[in-house]
């Protein structure tokens, strides 16, 4: 049998370096990329995961998902490396928040909004953004973008006739429809910048499947819900999450998204990592559960809706719903915007 390859982006730290552990444990043979775009916190979590898994066959590529120039190199280099890739998991993310709105929090706790606001985080948070070298703003290139282009750029290595690639997106049940324009892309105009990143990478996944399916490509989009990972400790800090512990088990009784650890957080990223590709269902979100006994569970959750009646009854599929059309024009806006970005790129 042929030796797998996974590569996964941000896997040095948080759900990317659980996920890249758990690879290893479930399939001992993989080969495994590790694509960070620090070279020492690459090493520190290869040598980290060489030492638990000895046989582990583990290498380092160097990208910054939110610079163009730093991702087209990458992409040569994977074209000149691999001549497939069974598993490109496009996890690397920023979620920067100024603070947390806990006057809005108080309201909702006593309200009906109350579980989904501890399943989402929807309305809680100030979310920030910047703008990278290249003139993109920052949550976009770095949670999106980027990761458009290298898909693009490495497709020769994608699929093909008897073999198949697995996409699989870190995005969140914060993706948000309403927080998302065709027309502001970047979302340059709006104040939540991460909701509409993690809804236009929902929306990219259905499209690739679209478009890509017959070539042996399949995406996937996945929810770890909430972790204890370098981006909730930019939300709160560390020594608040552990007092809070206590509290989010508490509530896994209403909801089964607290996950807690990123091992846990990894489980649907893994899951769909053993599954025919072709069986998954690529209307769907798969989100990483953790029932109040700590067991550990996938839910698949469709990410359309064709109840039109029911979208408008239950405003949480609202927030949700993909359309297949506007889908496939938000896939063309990047394409362009990739095709335009590339022109002016000359790499040496
Ligand atoms: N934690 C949570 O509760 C949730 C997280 N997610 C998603 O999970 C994914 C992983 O986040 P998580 O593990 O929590 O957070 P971490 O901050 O722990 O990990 C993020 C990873 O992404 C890398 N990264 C960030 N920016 C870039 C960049 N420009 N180029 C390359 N790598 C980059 C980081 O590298 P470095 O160490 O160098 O910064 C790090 O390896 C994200 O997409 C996030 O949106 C979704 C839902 C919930
Ligand atoms: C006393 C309370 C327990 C304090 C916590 C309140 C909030 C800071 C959290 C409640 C739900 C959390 C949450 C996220 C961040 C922190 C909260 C808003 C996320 C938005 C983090 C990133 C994601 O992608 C989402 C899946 C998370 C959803 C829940």
């Amino acid at each position: 049998m042929e030796k797998k390859t996974a590569l996964i982006t941000g896997a040095n730290a948080g759900i990317g370096l659980a996920l890249a552990d758990r690879l290893l444990t479930e399939f001992p043979s993989i080969h495994l990329c590790l694509a960070c775009r620090s070279k020492s916190k690459a090493e520190e979590a290869q040598t980290m995961l060489k030492e638990k898994h000895e046989e582990a066959d583990i290498c380092v590529l160097l990208v910054d998902v939110s610079n163009l120039e730093s991702v087209y190199r990458a992409a040569e280099a994977i074209k000149k490396q691999y001549k497939h890739i069974d598993y490109l998991y496009l996890n690397a993310g920023i979620m920067p928040v100024s603070s947390v709105d806990w006057s809005h929090f108080w309201q909702c706790l006593f309200s009906s909004k109350c579980v989904d606001m501890f399943r989402t985080g929807d309305g809680l948070l100030k979310q920030v953004d910047g703008v990278t070298t290249d003139g993109m703003k920052q949550i976009f290139a770095t949670n999106l973008f980027g990761h458009f282009a290298l898909l693009k750029k490495v497709n020769s290595v994608l699929g093909g006739a008897n073999r198949t690639t697995q996409v699989i997106w870190t995005s969140s049940s914060n993706a948000k429809k309403s927080a998302f324009m065709l027309s502001d892309i970047q979302h340059q105009h709006g104040s939540e910048p991460y909701s509409s990143s993690k809804y236009a990478t929902d929306m990219i996944s259905v499209a690739l499947n679209e478009r890509f399916n017959q070539q042996g490509i399949y995406s996937h989009t996945t929810c770890p819900g909430l972790v204890m990972t370098n981006l909730t400790y930019g939300i709160l800090p560390s020594w608040f999450w552990t007092l809070l512990l206590p509290l989010l088990i508490l509530i896994r009784i209403f909801t089964p998204t607290m996950n807690y650890s990123p091992y846990n957080g990894s489980e649907a990223l893994v899951w769909l990592a053993k599954q025919p590709p072709q069986g998954i269902d690529p209307m769907c979100k798969y989100h990483s559960r953790l029932n109040w006994l700590g067991n550990r569970y996938v839910e698949p959750k469709k990410v359309n809706s064709n109840f039109i009646f029911l979208n408008y009854l239950f405003e949480i599929q609202l927030q949700l719903d993909v359309d297949i059309s506007i889908a496939q024009k938000a896939y063309e806006e990047l394409d362009k915007m990739e095709t335009a970005i590339h022109k002016g790129i000359k790499l040496s």
